[in-house]
């Protein structure tokens, strides 16, 4: 296949940008040459002294040097109008913006056929592990029945540094920061958008179904306590943030982000830190496991790196699933076994239980286990965020995931005690 070398401009210079900059010297093969970088503050002190450093993104979008723009700001919007105009001057992208990516999937994909540039984001989603290609090349039959994985990388660090280490939150949140994994603002992270968005770009490449924000219930660990890890470990559990997009019958797929409980055997509970593991199912091959660093600047800038690479051998792309002929729907029609902990004891009066099957009241917190539909999830969103201090799926197994709840007898078989 022809080579050709790349001349590249980089938007954004902060931990992934900078990076990309050092693992670029580290690679000389790769066919690309940094003409340009823009930051945003003139003023700001950098870690690295470069001499071409402007703070006018119109010198890459309109350059006529140029050919590639590699996009890597903080802002979603301004991301989409870098895109847009990159494409309508004749140059590719590639991102690690998975916000701009997600919300504007349709968008973007009419953008590539109209201009014929392409955008490779493979930095997107589960930073140096490379899920969205494969997913995209490897993937590309009928099998693939379930994704399941630790998307986001702080969330994780924090978990693994509060259960492993005992440090608070807060504590964790910090470092997480410090070591460049958390997004600018860091609910991002810790609340649950981050996951969902990269849950939607996986989703999209996996099943060929472009799912919106408002289909899919998400929540984060921004509200776990001492006493959730206590849970944990008493039951020789580690809490996870895990992301599922699971195949359910009448060809649709049910999407959602949600601490769990996880058990020694399951491939997730020695991913810890800022490592990222998905775990992808399918029929013929069972289970696969995706194990890498999700977050951080060096292991991004690879995955950075590996799309310009990939872009000098003019790949892109070509959303095979979404050309098939029926590519799912989205379901919310399946039961979760859910724990959910709450300070005050009329809370349960807003939980939209379906079954209780265990309760505890105390005097500083309770907590109640028992199945809800991810429907009344959905439904219930707002009331969940305002009081319940801290949700979690009580297993990841499939006792606690329920996709065939319709048929009351499948239901009864499964819905068998987890301990
Ligand atoms: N950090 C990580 O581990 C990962 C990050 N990503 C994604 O990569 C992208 C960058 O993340 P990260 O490097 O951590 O973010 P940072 O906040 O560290 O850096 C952002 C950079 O963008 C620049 N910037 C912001 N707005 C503009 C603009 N309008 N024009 C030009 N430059 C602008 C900032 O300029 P200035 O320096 O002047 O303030 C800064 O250099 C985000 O989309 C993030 O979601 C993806 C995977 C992993
Ligand atoms: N903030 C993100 C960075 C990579 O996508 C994370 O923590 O996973």
């Amino acid at each position: 296949m022809k080579h050709k070398k790349l001349k590249i401009g980089i938007l954004g210079f902060g931990t992934v940008g900078q990076s990309l900059y050092e693992v670029l010297q580290k690679s000389p093969s790769t066919s690309a040459v940094i003409e340009k970088v823009v930051a945003r503050n003139p003023n700001k002190k950098r870690n690295i002294e470069i001499k071409n450093l402007s703070f006018d993104t119109r010198e890459i979008t309109e350059s006529t040097e140029i050919d590639t723009v590699v996009e890597l700001i903080n802002d979603d919007i301004e991301a989409f109008k870098i895109l847009k105009t990159a494409f309508e001057n004749g140059k590719n992208v590639v991102s690690g913006n998975k916000k701009m990516i997600a919300e504007n999937l349709q968008k973007i994909i009419d953008l590539q056929n109209q201009t014929g540039q392409s955008i490779l984001y493979d930095a997107s989603a589960c930073g140096s592990i490379p899920v969205i290609r494969n997913l995209e090349e490897y993937y590309d039959n009928d099998l693939l029945q379930n994704i399941t994985g630790i998307l986001n990388g702080s969330s994780n660090y924090i978990l693994t540094q509060m259960y492993r280490h005992n440090k608070s939150y807060n504590e964790a949140l910090t470092e997480a920061q410090e070591k460049g994994f958390a997004e600018h603002d860091p609910v991002f992270d810790v609340d649950g958008f981050d996951a969902m968005y990269k849950l939607i770009i996986l989703t999209l490449h996996g099943f060929g179904t472009i799912a919106k924000p408002k289909d899919i219930f998400f929540t984060g660990i921004s509200g776990i306590s001492e006493s959730d890890i206590r849970f944990a470990r008493e039951k020789g559990l580690k809490i996870k943030l895990i992301a599922h997009a699971c195949k359910v019958p009448g060809n649709k797929v049910a999407l959602f982000v949600m601490p769990a409980f996880v058990e020694q055997k399951n491939y997730l509970y020695n991913v810890d830190d800022e490592f990222n593991g998905v775990i992808i199912e399918g029929d013929a091959y069972d289970k696969q496991l995706m194990f890498g660093k999700g977050a951080g600047g060096h292991p991004t800038g690879s995955a950075v790196l590996s799309d310009i690479s990939a872009l000098s051998h003019q790949y892109k792309y070509e959303y095979k699933k979404l050309h098939l002929p029926k590519p799912p729907g989205v379901s919310d029609d399946i039961l979760l076994k859910l724990y959910f902990r709450y300070e005050k004891p009329e809370t349960i009066d807003i939980l939209p239980l379906q079954t209780i099957e265990e309760q505890y009241v105390g005097p500083a917190f309770h907590y109640t286990v028992g199945t809800v539909k991810l429907a009344d999830l959905l439904i219930n969103s707002e009331n969940l965020r305002k009081f319940v201090s801290f949700m979690a799926l009580r297993n990841i197994s499939k006792e606690s995931i329920i996709t065939h709840y319709a048929n009351k007898k499948h239901y009864r078989q499964q819905l068998i005690p987890v301990d």
